[in-house]
Parts: structure tokens; C-alpha cells; sequence
């Protein structure tokens, strides 16, 4: 039996994960779930899943928590580092990381510090700290497998050498020549660029093909989350600058592909619905049910591609751009973002700013360098607080 912990368990990903793991029973105990606010929802889970450890990371909810399950077999881990020292200890084999943003480095830190096998589907965990993550689970021998759609296809499309040494993997020794990260584009694919300045929250959050939560929905919209993806790729896959490539398809049934010095190219498919990654992930390399219906080919009318446009999406070239500028200047960016976005969705910027605002903190922080995580977190505060700065004033502004 694998002892698996959820964090992020009340989000998108964790119903998906616990949906799959319900198909999976024989196979899986739920050890550990943590979450943020949603206490009502943690209370129903721990009952429904008779979990035996769980947290809320909110000091008010974590309380609350505490009292509504004190006749429960639940134990609620009272702080931060008893949380996490139960992550890193013999009651939890694999953890779901699935907490939104940089928020969930820490306890995915302590996943991977202790040897964990890692289920990655927080990518700004990976792209706020990069190599020092890869790192720390070659050290450890934690196992990280690549939860987001794309990067779980382009695992599955890896030749075995490559899966097992996924973060420092050799591309070219195994006749790789590219990985073709493919996006849906958004909801504003086609929107006319002169509109972005109206756009809302509701219509940002109405991603055409997957059901997800509120911040990599407008991540999508802006395709900030394609630009994030390319870093988690260069962290995972170990790529250079010519072995990824973007590409625009609209109906996200490719979830992404890897070319060879051949000519083949080996792209996954199925429908967009995140059970088919964590059923890949979850008892890897063994396939498991995951309750998602076969791709059926005649009901598919047509798969498109184009090539992303920059003047639409500035956020996908800030992301490049910010790849090939090092750590610090990823670690900035997502930072930055996170802070846009939350201002985004709560009315205060217009979307267009977005990417004014995670431009703009780039220029003002500066070349920055990342060699610890402890630096990591001195830039994260950093450009939050310069990000906050400008919110700020474009609130005045607007
Ligand atoms: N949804 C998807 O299809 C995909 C998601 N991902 C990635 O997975 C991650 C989760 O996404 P998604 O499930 O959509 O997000 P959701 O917003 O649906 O869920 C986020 C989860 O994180 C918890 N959380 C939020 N803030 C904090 C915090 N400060 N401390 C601790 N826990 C917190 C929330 O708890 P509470 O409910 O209590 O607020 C909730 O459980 C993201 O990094 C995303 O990029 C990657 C690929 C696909
Ligand atoms: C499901 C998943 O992995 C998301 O990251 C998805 O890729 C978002 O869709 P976009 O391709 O529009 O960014
Ligand atoms: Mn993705």
C-alpha cells in the first residue's frame, strides 16, 4: 500500500487526485491532507477518507479545523514544520504536490529533501527555485514525475534513460532533437488585441478545453503558463535553448511531443482531463484506471497548430526571456505574477497589466542571482513587494 499525501487537497488537482485514488483503493492509503481556508471542505474529506493526518496552512482555519474534528481519528498537525515533519516522515511514501504558487515550495522542499516520491503538479515551486530543486531530489533520490499535462507527455514519450534520470537527462545522447510544448492559447485566442484592456476575471477564468483553478486559468488566458511550463521543461528535461518550441493548439488533445533525429515524432494524447496524468504518475511505471473515458478519433474534427504570437501573449516572451536570464530572474517573474494575477482577479489592474506589471519588476529588481533557497525567498519577497508597489499605483491610475 502506498501512504500518499495531498497538498492542495480541496483545489482542481486535488478532487482529480482523489478521484483517481477512489479507482485505485486497493492500491493506496490517504495519509495526509492539507489545504489553505476551504475548512468545510477539509472537515468532509477527512471523514469521507478516514485520513490520518491533516492541515490547514491558515493558523485561524488550521484552529477551527482542530475543533470540528476533535471526535474524528483525524490528527491535525498544529504548525508548519510539524506538517512538515510529517511529510518527511515513514507515514507518507509519495506527496501530490498541488498547493497553488509559491506556497507550496516549502512543503514540496520537504518532500524532496527526504526522499519522497513527488508527484509535481505545483509548477511555481519548480520554477521559483529550479535547479536548487532538481538538486536537492538527486541528493535525496526522490523521485520527481511531472504532473502538469505537458510535461507528463513529454515524460511518456521519453526513452527509458531519460525518465530515470529525469532533471539532469542527456537529450541528444538519446537521439532527442526537440520537445514541442503545445498550449491551447486561452480563451482569447482570437480575441481582438484592442479588447485585452476590457477583459474580466469571469471571462479570463473560462478556459475553452480544461476546468482548473482561478490563477493558471488567467496564467492560460495570458499564456504566463505556457511560459512557466518552458521554464518547468528546461528544469525537468534539462533542455538548451533550441530543443523546445511552442506551439498553439487550440482543441488540447496533443498534450505535447517529443521529435527525434529520425523524424518520428511521439506525441501523447486523450481527452484534457488531469486523471490521466495522475493515474500515470501515481503507480508509475504501472498503468492504473484513472476513469477518464477513451479519446474517440471520429468525434475530433480537426487538431490545428500555429505559432504563439508575442504581441498577444508578452507574457509567454517574458517567460523565455526570463529562462534564459537565470534563477533570479525566474524566481522574480513568478513572483511577480502571482502578485498580478491575485490583483487581477480581484479587480484592482486591468489584464493587459499583468504583463506590464511582471515587465516592469523585472527592469526595477534588476539582475539578480539565486544560489540558495533562502535567496530564493529574499527575491520572492522582493518582487512581491515591488509588484504590490505598482499594483498600487495602477489602482490609482485606473
Ligand atoms: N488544475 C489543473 O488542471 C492544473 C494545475 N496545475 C498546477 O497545480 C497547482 C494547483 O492548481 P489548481 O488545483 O488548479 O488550484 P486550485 O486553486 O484549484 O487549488 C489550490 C489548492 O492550494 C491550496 N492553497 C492555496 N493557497 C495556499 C496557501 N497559501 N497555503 C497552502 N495551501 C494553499 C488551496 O486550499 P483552499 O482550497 O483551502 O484555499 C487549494 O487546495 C498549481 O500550481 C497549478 O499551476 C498544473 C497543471 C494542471
Ligand atoms: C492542464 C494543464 O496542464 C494546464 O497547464 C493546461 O495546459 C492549461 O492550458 P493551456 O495550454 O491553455 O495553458
Ligand atoms: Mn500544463
Amino acid at each position: 500500500m502506498k501512504k500518499l499525501a495531498i497538498l492542495g487537497a480541496t483545489g482542481s488537482i486535488g478532487s482529480s487526485t482523489l478521484a483517481v485514488y477512489a479507482e485505485n483503493i486497493e492500491t493506496m492509503s490517504l495519509t495526509l491532507l492539507s489545504a489553505w481556508r476551504n475548512v468545510d471542505k477539509m472537515v468532509d474529506l477527512c471523514r469521507e477518507h478516514h485520513v490520518s493526518y491533516a492541515f490547514m496552512s491558515c493558523p485561524d482555519a488550521n484552529a477551527k479545523l482542530q475543533q470540528l474534528l476533535e471526535q474524528d481519528a483525524t490528527q491535525v498537525l498544529v504548525d508548519q514544520t510539524e506538517f512538515e515533519a510529517c511529510i518527511a516522515s515513514v507515514e507518507v511514501d509519495a506527496v501530490m504536490a498541488a498547493i497553488v504558487g509559491a506556497a507550496g515550495l516549502a512543503p514540496t522542499l520537504a518532500a524532496v529533501n527526504a526522499g519522497k516520491q513527488v508527484f509535481l503538479a505545483n509548477k511555481e515551486a519548480l520554477v521559483m527555485s529550479g535547479a536548487l530543486f532538481m538538486d536537492a531530489a538527486q541528493r535525496s533520490g526522490a523521485q520527481v514525475l511531472p504532473v502538469d499535462s505537458e510535461h507528463n507527455a513529454i515524460f511518456q514519450c521519453l526513452p527509458p534513460e531519460c525518465q530515470a534520470s529525469i532533471g539532469h537527462c542527456d537529450l541528444k545522447k538519446s537521439g532527442i532533437s526537440q520537445l514541442i510544448l503545445t498550449g491551447s492559447g486561452g480563451p482569447f485566442l482570437t480575441t481582438p488585441i484592442s479588447e485585452f484592456k476590457h477583459l474580466t476575471p469571469a471571462q479570463a477564468v473560462k478556459h475553452p478545453n480544461w476546468s482548473m483553478g482561478p490563477k493558471i486559468s488567467v496564467d492560460s488566458a495570458t499564456m504566463m503558463n505556457k511560459g512557466l511550463e518552458y521554464i518547468e521543461a528546461k528544469r525537468l528535461f534539462n533542455t538548451e535553448k533550441s530543443d523546445i518550441q511552442v506551439l498553439i493548439h487550440p482543441q488540447s488533445v496533443i498534450h505535447s511531443m517529443v521529435q527525434y533525429i529520425d523524424g518520428s515524432v511521439l506525441a501523447q494524447m486523450g481527452l484534457p482531463d488531469m486523471r490521466t496524468p495522475i493515474a500515470h504518475v501515481m503507480q508509475f511505471p504501472q498503468r492504473i484506471q484513472s476513469g477518464v473515458a477513451p479519446l474517440d478519433f471520429t468525434q475530433i474534427s480537426q487538431l490545428t497548430f500555429a505559432a504563439p504570437d508575442f504581441d498577444r501573449y508578452p507574457c509567454l516572451k517574458l517567460a523565455i526571456d526570463a529562462c534564459y536570464a537565470g534563477q533570479g530572474a525566474t524566481t522574480l517573474l513568478n513572483a511577480a505574477n502571482e502578485v498580478a494575477v491575485e490583483a487581477f482577479l480581484q479587480q484592482k489592474i486591468r489584464f493587459d497589466q499583468i504583463a506590464s506589471i511582471a515587465a516592469e519588476v523585472l527592469s526595477k529588481c534588476g539582475d539578480q542571482h539565486a544560489t540558495s533557497i533562502e535567496q530564493v525567498m529574499f527575491l520572492d519577497g522582493l518582487a512581491r513587494h515591488t509588484a504590490l508597489t505598482l499594483v498600487a499605483t495602477n489602482v490609482r491610475q485606473a
